[in-house]
């Protein structure tokens, strides 16, 4: 017998037929893992207990909405991720995913997404959710990427939403608490952008996209990020001040903070051809460290929110 499904999704110019993988990337799940971290956080700090399958739910509706704003940045972008190394394999520019499927599945589980969220929390949660879809989706991809250097500044916006969403998923209302989460991570958006862009640097440029590396240059951008690193650090500790903190994420912040603003101090200090010469050790290094940095000052939070296993207990109870 012959095997025909070989050759299936070869005549119509696609490459290898798509699998599940493929359509899973379209989600962009390493980077979502982050971002749906930081909402759990905002869900599980938030002064009003939650009943477990309501999180549950708040949270996949939240890591489906982050997914679908990946398909639907994928299907937008393919002209310019197939001009990168680092995007040149992903599953639209590969050809082993069309275009129209990435926007459907980015529609249909946008629209599924905010649904079931405001139907499982409040449409306030929901309404949010949309924007930042939104936000990530059209403000960020479709408009700023391609016309402004500060487009992963304005742009982070959308990155640094998730844990109000969470918040507000929660609680039904806005506070201090989740504002400060949202500055902490857009503050933190470009020195973790920044770092890697000067590593990935040419390909930017041959993509055309206008990032601060291409437009303005390396020192240029190694003064951003020191800045930035610089204005994070109060932010980050502001948030331990409030009701949300404590000692045990203060002490981490400040270790935290130091090592962010030593790295970014050793990347500042540095000139291309140094940096060229150990191939970005120190840009690598404080790229690495940004993802730890976020994750455990959000870590922390949950830490400094102990008591919620008093609030859980009691919400299992209710049961
Ligand atoms: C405008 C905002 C942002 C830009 C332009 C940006 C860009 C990037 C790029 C280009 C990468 C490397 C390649 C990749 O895996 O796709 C990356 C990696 C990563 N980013 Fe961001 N990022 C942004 C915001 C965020 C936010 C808000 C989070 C989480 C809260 C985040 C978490 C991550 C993680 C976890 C990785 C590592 C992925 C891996 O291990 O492969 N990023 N980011
Ligand atoms: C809940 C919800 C809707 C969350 C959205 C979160 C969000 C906006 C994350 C942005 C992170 C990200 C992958 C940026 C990449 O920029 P890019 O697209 O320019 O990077 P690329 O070059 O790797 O495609």
């Amino acid at each position: 017998m012959t095997d025909v499904s070989l050759n299936d999704g070869l005549d119509d110019g696609r490459t290898p037929e798509a699998g599940f993988g493929d359509y899973l990337a379209l989600l962009k799940p390493r980077v979502m893992s982050l971002v749906v971290f930081t909402a759990l956080v905002g869900l599980l700090v938030a002064p009003a207990p939650v009943h477990p399958f309501v999180g549950f739910v708040a949270i996949l509706c939240i890591a489906i909405g982050g997914g679908a704003s990946g398909a639907l940045n994928m299907w937008w972008d393919a002209d310019i991720d197939a001009r990168m190394k680092r995007t040149r394999g992903r599953p639209v520019p590969a050809g082993r995913v069309e275009a129209g499927e990435a926007l459907g599945l980015g529609v249909a589980l946008s629209g599924f997404s905010v649904l079931m969220l405001g139907l499982a929390t409040n449409w306030f949660a929901a309404s949010l959710l949309a924007f930042t879809i939104f936000f990530y989706a059209v403000v960020y991809t479709m408009w700023l990427k391609r016309s402004t250097a500060q487009n992963i500044v304005i742009g982070g916006l959308a990155g640094a939403l998730p844990p109000l969403v969470g918040w507000v998923a929660a609680t039904g209302a806005m506070a201090l608490e989740p504002w400060l989460m949202v500055a902490l991570v857009f503050m933190w958006t470009p020195p973790h952008f920044w770092a890697l862009a000067l590593f990935v640097r040419s390909d930017y440029g041959d993509a055309g996209v206008p990032m601060l590396t291409e437009t303005h240059g390396a020192r240029a951008t190694r003064n951003h990020i020191l800045a930035y690193a610089l204005l994070l650090a109060p932010v980050a500790l502001a948030l331990g001040l409030t009701s949300v903190g404590g000692p045990i994420y203060l002490a981490g912040s400040i270790a935290l903070n130091a090592a962010f603003v030593a790295g970014a101090a050793r990347v500042w200090r540095r000139d291309q051809a140094t940096a060229e010469a150990d191939r970005f050790l120190a840009e690598r290094k404080l790229f690495k460290l940004s993802l730890w940095y976020l994750f455990l000052h959000f870590g922390l939070l949950m830490v400094e929110a102990t008591p919620l296993v008093v609030r859980l207990e009691g919400a299992v109870a209710w049961l």
